[in-house]
């Protein structure tokens, strides 16, 4: 696991960029899994910057999404497919035959789980696959739990995501229960991880995930287990890591 050292979020994105732009240079069929929340839009920013001054070519690469609400289907402006959409589809060369999304709106779930575990077995193995964190650990929608999932499923959501999530919604009640993910096996598949953290209230939890106990009781804490992970973080976010280890920051005292 590499630690890198981002002044602020807007260092954090350019260097999260770089990272997904040479991934798709170097092999311009990458398969990559994308995030949603606040933590990637900058990234997402960067990488339309880059590919509008041709710096990326994105028309041969495999896009997807890692998880969305049960219940919300891509027209719905709160559903993860509009979000991606809207933020970073729409604005670079990527083809829908080539794009992967959950179905929120389809409520069969079982079904949509084995219909994406499908699609996932087309595109591949994932070369890059980005993560957020969220406050209790969660990765994807992958909450705290006795035991690390498998793959693809539906959840349901721990009221401090709800919580969290609220802020995007007009009210807390409009907050899905429910939602399909990407399984702490499927993420772990991947042959490379980047990690993205920014702000204050990620500093204890990145600090927990990145050196505490391997425990599904903090589901990010499973990347320690992973051969190839990057983890780009905002001085915010690794105010606890600074403190407590900071010799295993690779650009810290650069
Ligand atoms: N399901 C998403 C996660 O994939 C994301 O990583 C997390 C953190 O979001 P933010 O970047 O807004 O802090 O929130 C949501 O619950």
């Amino acid at each position: 696991m590499r630690i890198w050292y981002a002044k602020d979020y807007n260092k954090m994105s350019k260097m999260a960029a770089a990272i997904v732009a040479s991934q798709v240079t170097l092999k311009p069929s990458s398969v990559l899994a994308f995030i949603t929340g606040s933590t990637p839009i900058g990234t997402y920013k960067e990488l339309i910057r880059k590919y509008e001054e041709e710096e990326v070519d994105f028309s041969s690469a495999k896009v997807m999404n890692i998880d969305e609400y049960v219940g919300l289907s891509k027209t719905s402006d709160q559903s993860y497919s509009y979000f991606m959409y809207h933020n970073l589809y729409k604005y670079i060369n990527v083809f829908e035959e080539n794009t992967l999304m959950f179905r929120g709106e389809n409520l069969e779930l079982d079904k949509e789980c084995q219909r994406m575990e499908a699609n996932l077995k087309r595109f591949g193995t994932i070369d890059l696959h980005l993560l957020g964190i969220g406050r209790n650990g969660h990765v994807a929608f992958n909450e705290p739990s006795d035991s690390f999932s498998k793959g693809i499923r539906h959840v349901e959501l721990s009221n401090e995501t709800i919580e969290d999530n609220s802020r995007f919604f007009d009210t807390r009640s409009d907050v899905p229960k429910r939602a399909y993910t990407f399984g702490i096996r499927t993420i772990m598949s991947a042959k490379r991880i980047l990690l993205l953290a920014s702000g204050e209230a990620k500093q204890e939890i990145l600090y927990k995930a990145l050196f505490g106990p391997i425990t599904p009781a903090v589901p990010a804490s499973v990347l320690q287990l992973h051969p190839d992970v990057d983890v780009i973080a905002d001085e915010k976010a690794l105010k606890e890591v600074i403190q407590r280890m900071p010799e295993e920051i690779v650009n810290l005292r650069r």
